[in-house]
């Protein structure tokens, strides 16, 4: 995991800090801050592009397993986004036929698998950045949707519609969380949610937080899509004032 790779290739395989660039490569601790404010504790590596060769060579086997990963990834991705058209009433490629550059690029769609390293809380980091840190601030997701792994350390939070109170997402070994994004609420007129979640370290004394991985998979529509609420029929409380807009984002 990205955390125990040395500083040579950290630095060879970070991402871009130009915010128009490229959003693929290693992300250090402390580059950034979910709610606006606090720094957070976190190493991760994007994965946006479909070549083998911008993977790090000198991590033996990961451009295989990640090539498998992706794989795996888009195929649930895209049989979720067939249901979900199904599910609100329209053509069943209808969402799949604006998602079909994930993982191509960012310059075509912005859809990131993003590897997750949360390290231990301990004596030495504690003091990161004035003791002022978070494992990952309270957001909702800007994309489509967000397919999500984690192991068993916990700490993922999420608040369910309507309510204040965090709520602890378990851990159900192979399972994989979907949260809905900003895009896809706005798409179907908030019949989907985007739920907003956070990572805290647990508390839990049986398990002293010895640092969480978590793999994530950010859908995006393609770049060139125009998503207007008014796209689904047949809606019963349809806003027929909702204008057309394009949404965007960069995890950044
Ligand atoms: O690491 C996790 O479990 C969640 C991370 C997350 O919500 C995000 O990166 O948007
Ligand atoms: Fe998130």
């Amino acid at each position: 995991m990205a955390f125990l790779w040395t500083s040579d290739v950290k630095n060879q395989y970070a991402r871009s800090k130009i915010a128009e660039d490229d959003n693929h490569g290693y992300v250090s601790p402390g580059m950034e801050r979910f709610d606006g404010k606090t720094p957070e504790l976190r190493y991760a590596y994007n994965i946006c592009q479909e070549h083998m060769d911008i993977m790090p060579k000198e991590v033996p086997g990961l451009a295989e397993n990640i090539s498998q990963l992706r794989q795996d990834f888009k195929g649930l991705a895209s049989f979720i986004l067939q249901s979900l058209a199904v599910a609100v009433g329209m053509p069943q490629n209808f969402f799949l036929d604006n998602h079909k550059h994930m993982l191509s690029n960012n310059s075509h769609n912005l859809t990131t698998l993003r590897m997750l390293y949360y390290p231990p809380v301990t004596g030495n980091n504690k003091d990161f950045e004035s003791g002022q840190f978070v494992r990952c601030g309270a957001h909702c997701d800007y994309d489509s949707f967000t397919l999500l792994a984690q192991d068993s350390e916990g700490g993922l939070e999420i608040k369910l519609v309507g309510s204040d109170k965090w709520e602890r997402v378990g851990h159900l070994p192979g399972a994989i969380a979907i949260n809905c994004g900003e895009t896809l609420s706005a798409w179907t007129q908030r019949r989907l949610y985007a739920l907003p979640h956070r990572v805290i370290v647990p508390e839990d004394e049986e398990s002293p937080a010895s640092g969480r991985h978590s793999l994530a998979f950010f859908l995006h529509p393609d770049n060139d899509t125009k998503i207007s609420p008014r796209d689904l029929v047949n809606q019963d409380n349809i806003d027929h004032n909702a204008t057309d807009e394009r949404l965007f984002c960069k995890m950044k």
